[in-house]
């Protein structure tokens, strides 16, 4: 799942799971999950995401390989949410993992992901929810997070969903792209 900063990937992985009971693993929960324990670790995380910088690498492609792992008996496939961030990461996953089978690009005007993070900060408690934060997140997500769909295109596994419209009709395009797996 791609898509920038509140253009509706929690959202349509909601639904996605309770449709196809895919394993859902979004790296900024998983983040945030670490961050809540109060470890040492969580800490130093807490100060970048603060920033709306990006996390080193191997720290999230080590939970999210330990959380696979977790789920590997059980589970019916692996919804990935919010990672790859940068191209390395996807080279990196596909080392260390696998190749991904499709990957979802929820797509939304810079404008409407703003709009709609604003909103969203006046009730998520996310420390990261804020005008200045949501700037950088922006900014981070058109130069290191664009060229990952770029990337996948080449491949022909990208999947284009308008996140502009209402979620159900979003979700519409998803399940008909996630139909023809
Ligand atoms: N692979 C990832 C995923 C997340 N983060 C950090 O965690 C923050 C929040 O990530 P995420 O929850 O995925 O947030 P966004 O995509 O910005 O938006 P949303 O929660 O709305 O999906 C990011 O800004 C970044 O600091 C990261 O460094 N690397
Ligand atoms: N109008 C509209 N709002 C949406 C849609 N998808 C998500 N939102 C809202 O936008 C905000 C960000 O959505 P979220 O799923 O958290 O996005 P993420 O940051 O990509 O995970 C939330 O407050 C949602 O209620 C959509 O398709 N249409
Ligand atoms: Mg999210």
């Amino acid at each position: 799942m791609a898509g920038g900063p509140g253009s509706g990937k929690g959202t349509q992985c909601e639904k996605i799971v309770a449709k196809y009971g895919y394993t859902h693993l979004s790296s900024g929960d998983l983040l945030r999950a670490e961050v809540a324990s109060g470890s040492e670790r969580g800490k130093q995380l807490q100060a970048i995401m603060q920033k709306g910088e990006l996390v080193p690498l191997d720290t999230v492609l080590d939970m999210i390989k330990d959380a696979m792992i977790a789920k590997a008996d059980v589970s019916k496939g692996y919804l990935i949410d919010g990672y790859p961030r940068e191209v390395k990461q996807g080279e990196e996953f596909e080392k260390k993992i696998g190749k991904p089978c499709m990957l979802l690009y929820v797509d939304a005007r810079g404008e409407t992901m703003v709009k709609r993070l604003m909103k969203r900060g006046e009730t998520s408690g996310r420390s990261d929810d804020n005008e200045e934060t949501i700037k950088k997140r922006l900014d981070l997500y058109y130069k290191a997070t664009e060229p990952v769909i770029a990337f996948y295109e080449g491949r022909g596994i990208v999947r284009k969903v308008d996140s502009e419209l209402p979620v159900d009709e979003v979700f519409g395009q998803v399940a008909k792209a996630i139909d023809a797996l």
